[in-house]
């Protein structure tokens, strides 16, 4: 029996049994909905779960918090990865377990480009593989990718919402905090590459591998271009981006659903 969290309003889920629930997740282990959001801070799932109708805990372990509800009639789910790909995979395979095949990650990143700002909306096309789990699941050659659906859904909705949005290559990295190797920061900003952060490039493998749908968007919480990313320039609790946050689960929310009534599987 798992409890629900401490202050949370939803009560916990009915566990049958320890068989009826998956191991690393302890979701159930089958009959969740098919469309899933997937944010990497358990506290984001308990917002965005706050602005579904219908909605109930349906497990939590570790960093993984599940929430199944409805927005706007159709029934999706609502769940955390923690931070970092191997992890990530856990969640993804187990939801994938359970009945999800469509996966949008809501996640925030660092800009590697100046003409993307505090609080934008960066929708990945394709991500770089340096998430530290995916070249243990299939050659480095292989490429990750958005299902193009998922994109363009991102980017109909950011319209809609007038919320401001850039559509690119963003660069997964395992690490957060560089060490003593030098990252190739300068060669993927010449590149192009839109913004850095941790799970894409393992979701977009994940579900590649698997025929699933998946896409990403990300809320811009500062620069991430100078060689000295650390805990003394990452800054993502200022309101600016707050308030992107809770401006793109709505976005992310409705691309969701407009995947689901598009019947488009990858
Ligand atoms: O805001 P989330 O979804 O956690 O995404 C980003 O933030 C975390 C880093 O602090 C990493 O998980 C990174 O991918
Ligand atoms: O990985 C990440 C995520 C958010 N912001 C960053 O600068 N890096």
């Amino acid at each position: 029996m798992t409890d629900a969290p401490i202050d949370s309003p939803h009560p916990p889920y009915p566990a049958e049994g320890v068989a009826d629930v998956l191991p690393v997740t302890k979701i159930p282990r089958r009959g969740l909905p098919g469309l899933a959001l997937v944010v990497g801070d358990p506290a984001r799932a308990d917002a965005v779960a706050s602005r579904l109708a219908e909605v109930r805990l349906v497990g939590e372990n570790r960093e993984y918090r599940t929430y199944t509800g409805s927005w706007r009639g159709v029934e999706l789910v609502v769940s955390s990865h923690g931070v970092g790909g191997p992890g990530a995979v856990c969640l993804f395979a187990e939801l994938a377990e359970a009945g999800v095949h469509t996966f949008l990650r809501f996640g925030t990143a660092g800009s590697l480009r100046r003409d993307i700002g505090d609080g934008d909306l960066v929708i990945a096309e394709a991500a770089v593989r340096d998430d530290g789990v995916s070249h243990q699941l299939v050659h480095p050659e292989y490429p990750a990718f958005a299902t193009p659906e998922a994109t363009l859904a991102l980017a109909a909705a950011a319209r809609t919402h007038d919320v401001a949005h850039r559509r690119g290559v963003v660069w997964t990295r395992a690490a957060f905090s560089p060490a003593v190797l030098t990252l190739p920061i300068a060669q993927y900003t010449a590149a192009g590459v839109a913004a850095i952060e941790m799970e894409a490039s393992a979701l977009f493998v994940f579900a590649g591998l698997r025929g699933l749908r998946a896409g990403a968007a990300l809320v811009v919480d500062g620069y991430a271009g100078n060689d000295d990313v650390d805990a003394t320039t990452y800054a993502p609790h200022r309101q600016i981006v707050v308030d992107a946050v809770r401006r793109g689960a709505d976005v992310v929310l409705d691309a969701l659903i407009a995947l689901d009534e598009s019947g488009v599987r990858a």
